[in-house]
């Protein structure tokens, strides 16, 4: 196997129709996770990056060389980028050796080292075994491996990963994950995913999108220790609340203020700024208990319980306030169960100031 091309990436692409506006550089060899929720735009930033899509304005460029642009387009097929979707999408006449050689068979290498080359992708990515299956006698997990092997085959200067585990069994995806970590070091790749784990096992960097927007990126720990936006918070299981600094505290919705500490830059008065803290930090009253004598200051919460999630031994209570962002607080099953809880509930959440991280955003 040859060793990776590596290349780097610069992306900027507007794309009016679908509300997108969206800036992503990748580094050579760097992995960088692209993360948000359903329709933010993750899948059109791909497709601008492979040449499936023209955006209204903006470049793609790998390796110094505009593949996109105003006054450029080079066709995907010409663009050495790899992008493997969800669904394996294996040529179905063809055994798994001739998929995974028709890559370098049509860059013209011969047949003899094309399919040299194929059984060694086959071998590495763990389904060597199966060269001779066609596609219907693979299970989801092994074609998934196969299209890996394809798009690996092909020499790709730059991998685009759009959710790879996401069509398979729960079951199958961490021995695949375990598989890419291994075969995209040191080669550039651009991820889409929902899952943290992918995240934080495969990406050097992670790039937040929501509603067509980079609304956050960083080294992938960063951002989890410390999100910004709430859709980082929820996949890091964290809880989030944005606000104003106002007062030594975040002034978020519905007259919540939340006091913590600041763990170096410290926000500016009248700036957006975030508190964020553990389910597990975070006490659980009813609306008419008395809060127990404050030894740290607390901050206080009136929600309402939208839902409840056994957690092995825990209990992880959701809640909102009426227009605020959504809460959780970890408690026992016992509390759980004294406090009554159900959804559309009212109680109070209260977290000590010392359990909450604030720093602006
Ligand atoms: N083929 C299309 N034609 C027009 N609009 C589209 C098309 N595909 C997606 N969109 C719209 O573009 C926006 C971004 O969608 P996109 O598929 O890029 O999001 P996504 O982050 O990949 O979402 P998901 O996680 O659900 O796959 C959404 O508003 C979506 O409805």
């Amino acid at each position: 196997m040859n060793a990776p091309t590596v290349s780097d990436l610069q992306l900027t692409a507007r794309v009016d129709d679908r509300g997108v506006d969206v800036a992503l550089d990748a580094a050579a060899g760097e992995t960088v996770a692209v993360l948000g929720p359903n329709g933010a735009g993750k899948s059109t930033l791909l497709s601008v990056a492979a040449g499936l899509l023209r955006p209204d304005a903006g470049r793609v460029v790998l390796d110094g060389t505009e593949l996109t642009g105003p006054d450029a387009w080079v066709p995907p097929h010409a663009r050495r980028i790899a992008l493997l979707a969800q669904d394996a999408l294996l040529f179905p006449h063809l055994s798994a050796l001739e998929n995974v050689a028709f890559g370098p068979r049509s860059r013209g290498v011969s047949r003899h080292v094309a399919r040299e080359r194929a059984r060694a992708w086959l071998d590495e990515v763990g389904v060597g075994e199966l060269a001779g299956r066609r596609p219907d006698q693979l299970s989801g997990g092994q074609a998934q491996r196969v299209a890996v092997a394809r798009a690996l085959a092909a020499d790709p200067r730059l991998l685009l990963l759009d959710e790879p585990m996401a069509a398979l069994d729960v079951a199958v995806r961490p021995a695949l994950r375990q598989t890419l970590r291994r075969v995209l070091t040191d080669r550039t790749v651009v991820l889409v995913t929902h899952d943290v784990l992918d995240a934080l096992l495969l990406a050097d960097r992670v790039v937040v999108v929501d509603d067509g927007r980079v609304v956050e990126e960083g080294p992938t720990q960063t951002v989890l220790a410390r999100p910004r936006s709430a859709f980082a918070a929820r996949i890091a299981g964290l809880n989030a609340v944005r606000g104003t600094w106002r007062d030594g505290a975040v002034a978020g919705p519905d007259g919540i203020e939340v006091r913590g500490l600041s763990d170096g830059e410290q926000p500016t008065a009248g700036a957006p700024a975030v508190a964020v803290f553990r389910p597990s930090a975070v006490s659980v009253y009813g609306d008419g208990d008395h809060e127990p004598p404050a030894g740290s200051p607390r901050n206080v919460i009136a929600v309402t319980v939208t839902d409840l999630e056994p957690l092995g031994d825990r209990v992880r209570v959701h809640a909102a306030p009426p227009s605020g962002p959504s809460l959780a607080a970890d408690v026992t099953p016992l509390a759980a169960a004294e406090l009554d809880l159900v959804p559309g509930l009212h109680v109070v959440f209260s977290v000590k100031a010392t359990e909450v991280s604030v720093y602006p955003v």
